[in-house]
């Protein structure tokens, strides 16, 4: 079996075409479901997906439905919509959302290019909100654009964290069972309080379990439940599994999901989501050399300090930039020896900017420059590296978080001994606050020029 995106590793595709890379990832998805149908022994079913988003998020304790909560500067929904867009055999994907926040969320469409969405009106209650999303893709509406699917995903907007694997697994169940739904084991026990606040009874929680999303249903299974189900469903209800059993008489088939399934509720889960995608885009860092320099040796010195430091990351050199970029690397050290110039970042800056690569994820560039700034007066040779303010403020407004770091390097020989502890102890400091701004991601420090 071939499952698309590597066990949860990197962050989603984005929705913006990177040069290049789209097409072939596409491909890899698409098979990844004729496979899959092709070894249980059925053929590929047309998919679409429908996402309620239209509650106002109570828990959170926010004005703004957690929906549209930002992380890192993005809404919530937009990560979501992400995950699901990527998988390539998903055809349609709508999204219910209330008519007060329609415009914002067109405008999120737009600005971070997400493909193949339609948008419906929620509904007061989440299964009303389904209801509408699954009536755009039914045959029998009058105006429906789209077309029917044989199967349809159902998943709540605030659950980004939804991997291409799980949704083929309940794709391909519902296929076989009629309906089909992530679970994950309990972890608190569940009781039944008496009407005085009493334990009335406890459950055994190993016999329990957490039903969690996505779910899947044969189109024609879970759209005649909802048809049939009474105004008490609608209103109350919370579980779809239940009605395709009430109503349509199907026993879904239930699927273990991970642990990053779970449904974004309180204002920490903001917090755990936004740690969540940092330490998701960390995973790679890209150092890019000034070559013109004969000095460069301590520019691998400080690749070589990164890659003990950072062990869990991947350093690279970035012989081959755009490659790179296709790569979805969202960190860049450009290392500048002994000159304060920014040509070198400037170029790398030039490159991230035709990429799209900052459109969904800040990226972090630090432009390192290795300097004797204790003999050397400071003014004449500062001034330059003092720009990066100025840069910092333009890069910004296209989601690059660039700041400067001065290193230490020594240009006159005397103490050869005490120079080169001096060297390796202003790497040393050097590479933990490349790690540091890198893991932190924060605004706050863009366009600051840190010594080491
Ligand atoms: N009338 C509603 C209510 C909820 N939802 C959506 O259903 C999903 C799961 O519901 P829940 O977590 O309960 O969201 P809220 O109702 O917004 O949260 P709360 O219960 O805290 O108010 C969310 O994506 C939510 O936007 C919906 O589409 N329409
Ligand atoms: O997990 C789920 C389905 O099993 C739903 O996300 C959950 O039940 C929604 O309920 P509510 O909107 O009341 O929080």
């Amino acid at each position: 079996m071939e499952l698309g995106p590597p066990g949860g590793s990197g962050p989603a595709e984005p929705g913006p075409r990177l040069r290049g890379l789209r097409g072939a990832d596409a491909a890899a998805s698409a098979s990844s479901l004729s496979r899959f149908g092709a070894e249980a022994g059925c053929r590929a079913p047309a998919v679409a997906a429908v996402l309620p988003a239209g509650g106002s998020g109570e828990r959170m304790g926010v004005p703004t439905p957690k929906q549209f909560c930002p992380i890192l500067e993005r809404p919530l929904i937009s990560y979501t919509l992400q995950a699901l867009e990527r998988v390539s055999w998903i055809k349609d994907i709508i999204v219910a959302v209330t008519r007060e926040n329609m415009e914002t969320m067109k405008g999120i469409i737009q600005r971070y290019q997400h493909k193949r969405i339609s948008l419906v009106e929620a509904g007061v209650t989440r299964h009303r909100s389904i209801f509408n999303g699954l009536k755009a893709l039914a045959e029998d509406q009058p105006n429906c654009r789209l077309s029917k699917p044989e199967v349809v995903i159902i998943h709540d907007a605030v659950r980004p964290f939804v991997e291409e694997d799980v949704l083929l697994k309940v794709v391909t169940a519902a296929q076989e069972h009629g309906a089909s739904g992530a679970i994950r084991p309990l972890v608190s026990t569940v009781i039944s309080p008496s009407a005085d606040s009493c334990l009335d009874h406890s459950l055994e929680r190993a016999r329990y379990r957490a039903s969690e999303m996505p779910q899947a249903f044969l189109f024609d299974v879970i759209y005649d439940a909802y048809q049939q189900c009474s105004d008490y469903d609608l209103e109350f209800g919370t579980e779809c599994l239940h009605l395709a059993l009430k109503y349509s008489h199907i026993k879904a088939k239930l699927v273990e999901g991970s642990p990053d399934l779970w449904k974004v509720t309180y204002k920490r889960d903001l917090y755990a989501a936004e740690s969540i995608i940092k330490e998701r885009i960390s995973q790679k860092v890209c150092v890019v050399m000034d070559t013109k320099e004969d000095e460069e040796h301590v520019g691998h010195c400080l690749e070589e300090m990164l890659k003990t430091e950072l062990n869990h990351v991947k350093v690279t050199s970035g012989q081959d930039l755009q490659q790179i970029i296709l790569e979805q690397c969202y960190n860049f050290v450009c290392v500048n020896v002994m000159t304060s110039d920014f040509e070198e970042t400037q170029r790398l800056l030039n490159m991230l900017e035709e990429s799209n690569l900052s459109i969904l994820y800040p990226v972090v560039v630090i432009s390192v420059h290795f300097l004797d700034y204790e003999s050397v007066p400071l003014g004449q040779k500062m001034e330059k590296v003092m720009q990066i303010r100025e840069f910092a403020k333009e890069a910004k407004k296209r989601n690059i978080l660039l700041s400067g770091l001065l290193i230490y390097f020594p240009q006159v020989e005397n103490n050869r001994g005490l120079e080169e502890q001096k060297l390796r102890e202003s790497l040393r400091q050097g590479t933990t606050i490349i790690s540091a701004l890198i893991k932190e991601r924060n605004s706050g420090l863009i366009g600051q020029l840190l010594v080491a």
